[in-house]
């Protein structure tokens, strides 16, 4: 890692020597290159990205920075380009795991058999393993375990891991007692069930409860036709109902309702806790085929924005990168004015790749975010009209299926899409807003 001292991808119109003389230290050590080169870069080394802090300001253009040697270095941002590399005095005062507050559910990790050679799942940060209780009450239980992998991070790596993983124990500690204290009904139905915290032989784990069936992401890329992959979805979702006769836009608008629906309401029981999850995504959002309920992993982003005892905010960090940049919201960090229209613009995006066929495919996804956010300010309608009158690069046919979707109930429901996607937090939909908006949607849908 060291080798690296600095590597650059700029994309499009500013060009890294214009970057690198508003900053002659690095003049030598900036690298031009297109924005699919540092992506390339930033997915073929995912255990990298504590050390990227990327963020893009307009939209417009998209930097990552690797820093090998030049963490006492710090870029600030110049017009349309933002970068930001944390100094190592900030990261050891501002990321201190430490500061978040001690576990509220613990349990023993003997409890547990931690099946290590069945990985469920593994992130930058994390891995999950299969587990299974051991011990009464609930012996035999399918559990999820994650753990920090201490023994491929080191350094502020592991650091930044071990502040993740701080924040999503602390963070489930707050969904588990608001769902015990009865106040939120919704958190129980659509969050993965906590278990507790444990540590044993120096490491740390949370445990969850298995929960049976797949991420979105993983219906998005099951490769089947729009038919079979509705009847898939709605069969694990319980929507019985559905039939293909009734016609694929039908089928997609229903689903569209019910996880819009579900997302929704836990984004109301979130902000009443004054929790952003910041990382809504369709990879964190798992079909529960067995409750038939989505569910909504990774707590580990998450932001409290009033935690007064402890300080002002857990979790949240402006100086930090944002979350999955295909999904941010424009403002990239929250605004805190308007924190919790943040998650309904993340939603808003993945409930786009749920309507629209086309979208599914990442590729394609990746695209339509780029120019959605560059050319058309997010503004879905003036995206539609474009689209339709040929100026796009995405492919109309694929936004046809998708529009006529939306466009179902006189409109409604793409104004309410539209809503969620406003480019400023200010005239965003907030959670509640939103929830309004759809529930009178759902009372004109037949049943
Ligand atoms: N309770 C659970 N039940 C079933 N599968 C789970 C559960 N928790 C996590 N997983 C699986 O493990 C994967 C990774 O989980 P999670 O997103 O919590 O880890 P992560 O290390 O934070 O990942 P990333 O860095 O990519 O966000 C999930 O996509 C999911 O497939």
């Amino acid at each position: 890692m060291d080798g690296i001292s600095l590597l650059l991808g700029v994309s499009s119109s500013r060009p890294a020597s214009r970057l690198a003389e508003a900053h002659p230290f690095h003049r030598r050590r900036c690298a031009r290159g297109s924005f699919d080169l540092a992506e390339r870069f930033v997915r073929r080394n995912r255990s990298l990205r504590s050390h990227l802090r990327v963020f893009n300001r307009h939209q417009t253009r998209m930097v990552f920075v690797h820093c090998g040697n030049l963490w006492r270095r710090r870029i600030r941002p110049c017009r349309g380009v933002g970068v930001r590399v944390p100094l190592r005095s900030q990261a050891s005062g501002l990321r201190d795991y430490s500061l978040v507050p001690p576990p509220r559910y613990t349990v023993s990790p003997l409890d547990f058999v931690v099946h290590r050679s069945r990985v469920i799942g593994f992130g930058s940060f994390g891995t999950v393993y299969e587990a299974n209780k051991a011990v009464a009450p609930e012996e035999g239980l399918l559990v999820a375990a994650k753990t920090v992998p201490k023994e491929r991070l080191s350094g502020m790596q592991l650091h930044d891991a071990l502040y993740y993983f701080a924040i999503e124990r602390y963070a489930n500690d707050q969904v588990r007692a608001a769902i015990e204290s009865g106040d939120a009904k919704s958190l129980a139905r659509h969050v993965a069930r906590y278990l507790g915290y444990g540590e044993h032989a120096g490491q740390e784990w949370l445990f969850f409860e298995r929960v049976p069936g797949a991420t979105l992401e993983h219906y998005f890329d099951s490769g089947s036709d729009d038919a079979a992959f509705a009847l898939a979805l709605g069969q694990a979702l319980g929507l019985v109902e559905l039939d293909v006769r009734d016609g694929v836009v039908d089928l997609l608008r229903r689903l569209f309702l019910r996880i819009a629906y579900d997302t929704l309401q836990t984004l109301v029981s979130f902000a009443q806790l004054g929790m952003v999850h910041r990382d809504m995504k369709p990879l964190n959002w798992i079909v529960d085929d067995r409750a038939h309920t989505l569910r909504i992993l990774d707590l580990g982003s998450s932001a409290f924005l009033s935690t007064p005892r402890y300080g002002a905010v857990i979790g949240y960090n402006a100086r930090w990168g944002p979350a999955d940049t295909d999904y941010v919201a424009p403002e990239s960090f929250i605004d805190p004015r308007f924190p919790y229209q943040f998650d309904v613009y993340s939603c808003a995006m993945s409930l786009l790749r749920l309507a629209i066929p086309g979208l599914r495919n990442p590729a394609q996804f990746r695209t339509f975010v780029e120019e959605f956010r560059n050319m058309h300010r997010s503004d879905l309608a003036l995206y539609a009209s474009r689209a339709f009158a040929g100026n796009a690069a995405f492919i109309p046919d694929h936004l046809v299926t998708g529009l006529i979707v939306l466009k179902g109930e006189d409109g409604r429901l793409f104004e309410l899409v539209r809503g969620m996607l406003r480019e400023s937090p200010q005239d965003r939909l907030s959670p509640e807003e939103a929830l309004v908006e759809l529930d009178k949607i759902k009372a004109r849908t037949p049943a």
